[in-house]
């Protein structure tokens, strides 16, 4: 089977078990135009222009896991150095639900400082679904906060969590991701470093 194939029956059957197409969009990484695409398959029609990333290989050692976050910091530390601007190290590094957290983990004890993680409102239930953070962990308020998720397809994730932390009075430095398929440089005012930049150029 393609890699095609194989993404249109995953994608066919998170519809037939009931998800909407932001739900198989976040699940997949790919933008829900990419996911109407995949499930119509309309004859003639162009397929989206989009990019599946693939890191398992990656993510389920986790000694790779760690050493991925090891250099999601270094990228953080290495980008002040290019810019010729002070060093601002996190008080808090925020995973976010489900992907960032041990990216964050790892990242938290390699700094020395606190850990939280933020639940987004697309993982809550109820009729008015809103973002968390979750109160088992630690305080942002007052706090440099460093956010860290593994990948931005649309950017809403990310743009939520910053407005959260910054509500609830903790000082978002950056935002480290592992890969930035939006091609943005901050999200705002806060600077997104990621380790991969994907473009098409085309
Ligand atoms: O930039 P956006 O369009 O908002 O999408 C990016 C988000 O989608 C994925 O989360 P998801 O909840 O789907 O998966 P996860 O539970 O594996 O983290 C990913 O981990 C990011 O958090």
């Amino acid at each position: 089977m393609s890699s095609l194939e194989e993404l249109v029956s995953k994608a066919k059957m998170l519809h037939s078990e009931g998800r909407s197409t932001s739900q198989i969009a976040d699940e997949l990484s790919l933008s829900a135009e990419t996911v109407t695409w995949l499930l119509t398959q309309q004859k003639g029609s162009e397929a989206p222009k989009d990019v599946l990333i693939d890191w398992s290989a990656i993510s389920g050692h986790a000694d790779m896991l760690k050493d991925s976050a090891v250099m999601m910091i270094k990228r953080y530390y290495y980008s002040k150095d290019d810019a010729g601007e002070d060093y601002c190290p996190p008080e808090v590094v925020i995973g976010i639900a489900h992907s960032g957290i041990p990216l964050a983990t790892f990242i938290a004890a390699e700094e020395n400082c606190l850990f939280t993680m933020f639940h987004p409102k697309k993982h809550a239930a109820g009729q008015n679904p809103a973002g968390s953070l979750n109160s088992s962990f630690a305080d942002v308020s007052n706090k440099n906060c460093i956010i860290v998720d593994d990948v931005i397809t649309s950017g809403k994730t990310v743009t939520e969590t910053v407005s959260y932390i910054k509500s609830h009075g903790g000082n978002p430095v950056a935002i480290l991701v592992l890969f930035n398929k939006l091609g943005i440089k901050e999200i705002d005012g806060v600077p997104l470093i990621s380790l991969v930049k994907i473009e098409r150029i085309d």
